[in-house]
C-alpha cells in the first residue's frame, strides 16, 4: 500500500457559515486540519471582536465529541472599523487577522470596504501591532473584464497599498493568475498568498464542460490553463510565501443551481486529498507537507502542528451530495472518484 504521512495540515482560508449549515460542514474540516482561518462573511458579518469571539464559541460548541480543532478567527473590515477595534482584537488573543472584501466583490461583501483610503488609520494600527490583512483581491469596477479583476486589483489597489504600508503583513487570498504569483514571489517577506485546490486542478474550461457547470463557479473565477500551471508551479516550488487555503465555500444546491447562482466551491470533504492529487500530477508530493503544514503557520507566527495524518493511495467515490441543513450540498467531484484517501 502506498501511503503519505504529513504533519497535520492547517487550512488558512475557510468558510464555515453558521448554525445548522456549520454543523453539517465542520466535521469535514476538523477531520483533516488542526486549525483553520475562518472567514467572517456571515449575515451579518463579524465586524467586532465580540462578534468574532461569539462565532468562535458557536464553532467550538458545534464540534463533534472527541474531535479537536482550533478555529482561528478574523474580523470583517468595513469603512468604519476603528483602530481601537484592532487593539481589542489583538488583545483577545483569538483573532488572527482582518479580512478586506472590496464592497460587492463576492459573497456577503456588501458591507465591505468602498474605498481602502477610508481604512488608512486602521491599517496603520494593524501594521504597528502586526495584525495581518487578508485580501479578496478583485476590483468591483463593472467595466473590468471578469477574468482581469484580480490583475487590475493588483495594479490599482494592492501594489499601492504595499508601498504605503511596507510592513503590513498581507495575505493575497485565493490567487488565480500569473501576475499574482509573480507579484507575491518578488515581494517582501511581509506578503504571502493562499492557493486553493480547485484553482490547482481546474481551468476555466471546467465551467463549460458539456454545458454550464454551476458547481465549478467560484470567485475569483477559474482562469485559463497557463495561469493554472503557474499556480501549480508556485505551490510546489517550496517557496514559503505560498500556502494552503481551501476557500471551501458551501452553498446549498438550490442557491447554486438557479438563474443567478452563488459563487463558491465546496472542497472540505476531500481537501487534503485534492491537494495530494494536484501535487502528484506535478510529480511534487514531497513538497506537499511544507505547503500544507509549515508555510502558513510560519507566516502567521504560530507553532507548527505536531501530530500527523496519513493518506493512502486508494480510489474512493465522492458522494453525489451531502446533507446541508434543510437542503443538500454538491461537493467538488460529486459522484466521481479520488485517488487519495485519508486514514483514520
Ligand atoms: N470564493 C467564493 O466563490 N465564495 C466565497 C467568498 C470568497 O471567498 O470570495 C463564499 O463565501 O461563498
Ligand atoms: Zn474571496
Ligand atoms: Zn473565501
Amino acid at each position: 500500500m502506498i501511503t503519505l504521512t504529513l504533519i497535520r495540515p492547517d487550512d488558512w482560508h475557510l468558510h464555515l457559515r453558521d448554525g445548522e449549515q456549520m454543523r453539517a460542514v465542520l466535521p469535514d474540516t476538523a477531520r483533516r486540519f488542526a486549525r483553520a482561518i475562518v472567514m467572517p462573511n456571515l449575515k451579518p458579518p463579524a465586524v467586532t471582536t465580540d462578534m468574532a469571539l461569539a462565532y468562535r464559541e458557536r464553532i467550538l460548541a458545534a464540534l463533534p465529541q472527541g474531535m479537536r480543532f482550533e478555529p482561528l478567527m478574523t474580523l470583517y473590515l468595513t469603512d468604519n472599523t476603528v483602530p481601537a477595534e484592532i487593539i481589542e482584537a489583538r488583545r483577545s488573543g483569538a483573532i488572527q487577522a482582518v479580512k478586506y472584501y472590496p464592497a460587492g466583490a463576492t459573497t456577503n461583501s456588501a458591507a465591505g470596504v468602498t474605498d481602502i483610503a477610508k481604512c488608512y488609520t486602521t491599517l496603520e494600527t494593524m501594521e504597528q501591532v502586526g495584525m495581518p490583512l487578508l485580501v479578496h483581491g478583485e476590483v468591483t469596477d463593472p467595466e473590468v473584464d471578469v477574468f482581469d479583476k484580480e490583475k487590475i486589483f493588483l495594479e490599482r489597489v494592492l501594489i499601492p497599498l504595499t508601498q504605503r504600508f511596507p510592513r503590513l503583513r498581507i495575505v493575497f487570498e485565493h490567487i488565480t493568475t500569473r501576475e499574482a504569483v509573480e507579484f507575491v514571489r518578488d515581494a517582501s517577506s511581509y506578503i504571502a498568498a493562499t492557493i486553493t485546490a480547485h484553482h490547482l486542478l481546474l481551468n476555466r474550461n471546467a465551467l463549460f464542460q458539456g454545458g454550464i457547470r454551476p458547481h465549478h463557479y467560484c470567485l475569483p473565477v477559474l482562469k485559463r490553463e497557463t495561469h493554472r500551471r503557474m499556480l501549480l508551479e508556485a505551490a510546489t516550488s517550496g517557496n514559503p510565501k505560498f500556502f494552503l487555503g481551501t476557500d471551501s465555500a458551501p452553498h446549498s444546491r438550490s442557491t447554486k443551481e438557479t438563474a443567478c447562482g452563488c459563487a463558491g466551491i465546496y472542497t472540505a470533504h476531500a481537501a487534503i486529498e485534492l491537494y495530494a492529487e494536484a501535487f502528484e500530477q506535478a510529480d511534487a508530493l514531497d513538497k506537499l507537507e511544507a505547503f500544507a503544514s509549515f508555510h502558513g503557520a510560519d507566516f502567521y507566527q504560530l507553532p507548527r502542528n505536531k501530530e500527523r495524518i496519513t493518506l493512502k493511495k486508494e480510489n474512493w467515490s465522492v458522494p453525489a451530495n451531502l446533507e446541508f441543513a434543510d437542503d443538500i450540498l454538491i461537493p467538488l467531484r460529486a459522484g466521481e472518484s479520488l485517488a487519495w484517501k485519508i486514514m483514520d
